[in-house]
């Protein structure tokens, strides 16, 4: 009988804002990792998230979603997500289940220049009817020759075992990279405040998501079993803070109660949540900040 082969190797997920690129992630896992919203643009940060098996280990990397940059922060992204083509095994390309777009063309043209396999997932299959779904495949790979072309629904689940499988085939020999109880390189503090983020994106109105960084700036031990957190939530404006407040406090308390129950599950504890609200005028476009609330790295 032959050895069995271990196979790793790094995954990127790429595609424009909203295709569910975090969905896709989240359904691969099975668990909840990254943040999710119906909102554009709410991935930032390039997380690692490791998928081990008996004979694989895939580390995925989310990139934050390629468009064209507004801002600096916008740039930001748009260089990180280019960055990790080049270092990683498989591409795989997201997009949703319709005829190419601008953004797609986009995303088309910047992986010309990628070696590695570029595969295409075609997501939100469960929105279309399986006749559309035949010239949506066509034309895509008319534009690209890609190693595979899978449909699927992050949604519902299906054909994401399948995915997952085609992904692996493609992984060359390697080494495990990490322990097989990791499953995300992010320290809890940052997954904290990506779930103080998420729940102020639920929870508020379109004028506030996009100007909205949070930062943990503390975590302190007070007992056996209650851990303080306090995190303070950046606006750019006034007018944002009030929202995010809300009357009477209501809207803070709500992103607070929400946040709490999920922090406890990450921590395993109970946890004293304290949430503040300030305003950083124009933070977007000022490196330093960026820095300090950890969007970019030195
Ligand atoms: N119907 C349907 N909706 C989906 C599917 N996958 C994701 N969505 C929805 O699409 C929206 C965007 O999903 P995300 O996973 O946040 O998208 P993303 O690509 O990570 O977005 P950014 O972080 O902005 O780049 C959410 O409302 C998801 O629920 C799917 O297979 N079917």
């Amino acid at each position: 009988m032959q050895d069995q082969v271990f196979k790793s190797g790094f995954v990127t997920i790429v595609g424009r804002t909203n295709v569910g690129k975090s969905t896709l992630l989240n359904s691969m896992l099975g668990q909840k990792l990254t943040i999710m919203s119906n909102k554009p643009q709410t991935t930032r940060h390039k997380i690692q998230c490791v998928l081990t098996g008996l004979d694989y280990q895939v580390v995925f990397i989310d990139t934050p979603g390629i468009h064209k940059p507004k801002h600096k922060l916008g740039e930001h992204m748009v260089g990180t997500a280019l960055n990790t083509l080049r270092e990683v095994d498989v591409v795989l390309l997201l997009v949703e289940a319709a005829m190419p777009g601008p953004g797609d063309l986009y995303m088309l043209e910047q992986l010309r220049k990628v070696n590695s396999p570029v595969l295409l997932a075609i997501n939100k299959i469960d929105l279309v009817k399986p006749a559309d779904l035949m010239p949506i495949m066509a034309t895509f790979q008319q534009a690209r020759n890609f190693a595979e072309i899978v449909p699927v629904s992050a949604l519902t689940g299906e054909n994401i075992e399948y995915l997952r499988q085609v992904i692996i085939g493609y992984l060359p020999k390697g080494p495990q990279y990490y322990p097989c109880d990791i499953v995300v390189d992010r320290p809890e503090r940052f997954i904290m405040a990506e779930l103080i983020r998420e729940k102020v994106l639920h929870l508020t109105s379109q004028e506030v998501p996009h100007s909205v960084a949070v930062v943990v700036e503390a975590v302190e031990q007070r007992s056996e079993d209650l851990v303080a957190v306090r995190a303070v939530i950046y606006t750019e404006r006034e007018s944002q803070k009030g929202i995010l407040i809300g009357k009477d406090g209501k809207m803070l308390k709500e992103v607070g109660q929400q946040a709490r129950k999920e922090i406890e599950i990450l921590l395993g504890s109970r946890i004293f949540l304290d949430i503040r609200v300030k305003v950083k005028k124009d933070w977007r476009n000022r490196d330093i900040d960026m820095r300090n609330f950890g969007l970019l790295e030195e």
